[in-house]
């Protein structure tokens, strides 16, 4: 059952310390599939290297184990939120990448300071505000999905056009068509990040990106007139 989806999610987890997103376990990727409603991640605190397709965990939407002996990811909870609100995502990936950290650390969406951002992210990466201590306290990780689809609600943001989240005081969260896109779009903030960083140390007035600049950059690869590639 699932066995596709299980190996784009092997090859996304094992993606993760190959791009320097991660370092010891400090990441996680799934997948879903939509027909079925199950959701494949990776087991809690097992390093990538001894990941395997047999020692993956398929969840279904209220968090229930239907597959594997593993504990799954204890940021589980927050993938379910992601998938069950956000249309047409099939794949999460939370890493604590260093860049993209030190911005959700500091409270601080990522600002749109470049054509590189904007090729990928229409605009800038939300932060999230940081949690109550109740929501800490109980169902933490369902919580922390709550407060990311909040976030992209009151900014009335379509995560389809900005496939990333920063937790406030924690990392990233990065979603896409399938697995291995998440962890590009994980791979690409995580260069935005530092780069957005570098670019407030040489000049900190440096406006946003101009609106026709985004548009042309982000919609000529993901508008209906898209002309990127081939
Ligand atoms: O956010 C965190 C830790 O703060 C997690 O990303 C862990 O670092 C990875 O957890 P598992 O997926 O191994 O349970």
């Amino acid at each position: 059952m699932l066995e596709d989806l299980k190996q784009q999610v092997l090859e996304a987890n094992q993606a993760l310390p190959k791009y320097k997103l991660v370092t010891f376990t400090w990441g996680n990727v799934s997948g879903f599939n939509q027909e079925k409603q199950l959701v494949v991640i990776k087991p809690s605190g097992v390093p990538y290297d001894e990941l395997t397709i047999e020692n993956l965990v398929v969840v279904d939407l209220e968090g229930n184990v239907v597959e594997g002996t593993l504990k799954p990811s204890s940021d589980t909870p927050t993938h379910i939120v992601l998938y069950r609100h956000f249309p047409n995502i099939r794949g999460v990936v939370h890493t604590h990448s260093p860049w993209a950290t030190s911005w959700a650390q500091a409270g601080q969406g990522i600002p749109c300071l470049g054509t590189t951002q904007g090729d990928y992210f229409y605009g800038k990466v939300p932060c999230t505000r940081s949690m109550t201590d109740a929501e800490i306290q109980k169902d933490y990780e369902w919580e922390t999905g709550n407060v990311i689809v909040e976030t992209f609600k009151k900014q009335n943001i379509d995560p389809s056009t900005i496939p990333s989240v920063l937790v406030h005081s924690h990392a990233p969260f990065n979603w896409g068509k399938d697995p291995l896109e998440a962890v590009h779009n994980a791979v690409v903030l995580e260069e935005v990040a530092k780069m957005a960083y570098h670019t407030y140390q040489i000049n900190r007035d440096i406006p946003e990106l101009d609106q026709a600049l985004l548009d042309k950059h982000y919609l000529r690869k993901h508008g209906v007139n898209a002309y990127y590639g081939q």
